[in-house]
């Protein structure tokens, strides 16, 4: 028989379904209420119902759980003493969109040595996020691949559609049917018209193929996510985060009729990849909603217990502990600074003013 597919797969591996990994790794009915709880609050937050600003922070990538737990214990007990002007959300990444080729995260390689161990990684990152709602710490992250949500969803409380996949419908599709707020980046050329795409489709109802809760390929019918925003990260090696491109992507949002939220990435293009110029991008920010602005409900963070990036080793083991592996993040002293300057200067003029 001459073979016409599957000529460049070299192997299918079936893996364990949803409804069994949760199983192993059960979310408790404390923490369901948990995340329902949180996911109302950050709904409060783009809506304007609650004037807080909720600020995503952590690591670029998760690559060690062990490390992740610590830095979530920290952010944890800053977290609850800045609550009443900041909802801190931890940043768990797991997947990671690369520009070209790299490693994958958590859950494409968890060893962290090409052996992709994919129903490793997924148990692991599903453990991760048991122990972090435990500690009462709401959890973002990127949804990338459109099978993984199935697997640990019940747990994000926000998500991000990343700059290099706003454009794809199925990210759209994806985001139409997820049970959290989502926020959509705009294009890594700087395009926000991308997002505003995004944020149109991803309202409507959608029909597409996706894996049900044992695994079984299915039609996935979505309602509609009415939780979709604007995160601007910057492009092109501009920035996007200064008062008059606010003032454009409001306008945008208006003439689109979207809602007037704005999250701000710190990170990326709008530090021009320099951890260190996150702490300009939140002054700016901070100082904008101190000056009234009304549009801005949320900010991002990279941060992680050590500051810097390293090259993954060829053997894990000599990796420094608590250091990225992806982007450059900045360090927990300086992340637990610039959280209470921000909540300080909020304090100081009664919070942000919303409309
Ligand atoms: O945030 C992480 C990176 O910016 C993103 O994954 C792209 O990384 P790369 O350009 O190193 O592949
Ligand atoms: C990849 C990321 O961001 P962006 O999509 O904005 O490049 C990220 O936040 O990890």
């Amino acid at each position: 028989m001459i073979r016409t597919n599957n000529l460049n797969v070299s192997r299918l591996t079936p893996i364990i379904a949803p409804a069994d990994l949760k199983q192993v790794f059960p979310l408790s009915d404390e923490g369901a209420a948990f995340v329902t709880q949180s996911r109302q609050h950050i709904r409060n937050i783009l809506n304007g119902k609650d004037n807080r600003l909720m600020a995503v922070v952590g690591p670029c990538s998760i690559h060690d759980p062990q490390a992740a737990l610590d830095y979530a214990r920290k952010l944890a007990k800053v977290a609850h003493e800045l609550r009443d002007q900041i909802l801190i959300v931890m940043r768990v990444y797991f997947e990671k969109p690369r520009t070209t080729i790299g490693w994958k995260g958590l859950i494409n390689d968890p060893d962290l040595n090409g052996t992709h161990q994919i129903s490793k990684g997924l148990g692991v990152a599903r453990q991760l996020l048991c122990d972090i709602t435990e500690l009462e710490l709401p959890v973002a992250t990127e949804m990338l691949d459109p099978i993984t949500p199935q697997y640990l969803s019940d747990m994000v409380c926000w998500g991000a559609i990343g700059a290099r996949t706003t454009e794809s419908q199925p990210h759209r599709e994806m985001a139409s049917g997820l049970s959290f707020p989502v926020g959509f980046k705009n294009g890594t050329d700087g395009s926000l018209q991308i997002a505003i795409d995004a944020m149109r489709s991803a309202l409507h109802s959608h029909s597409f193929l996706g894996i049900n809760h044992e695994g079984r390929t299915s039609i996935v019918q979505t309602t509609g996510n009415p939780w979709v925003h604007i995160v601007l990260r910057g492009g092109n090696e501009r920035p996007n985060y200064h008062p008059e491109d606010i003032s454009q992507t409001e306008e945008l949002l208006n003439t689109a009729g979207l809602s007037r939220t704005v999250m701000v990435d710190c990170s990326h293009a709008n530090s021009y990849k320099d951890h260190e110029r996150q702490e300009e991008v939140l002054g700016s920010v901070i100082e904008q909603i101190c000056n009234g602005n009304t549009s801005i409900s949320g900010i991002m963070l990279e941060s992680n217990l050590e500051s810097g990036n390293q090259a993954l080793a060829p053997c894990p083991s000599q990796l420094s502990y608590g250091v990225s592996i992806t982007d450059k993040c900045i360090d927990w002293p300086t992340t637990e600074r610039l959280l209470r300057q921000a909540h300080g200067e909020l304090s100081r003029v009664g919070g942000r003013k919303t409309i």
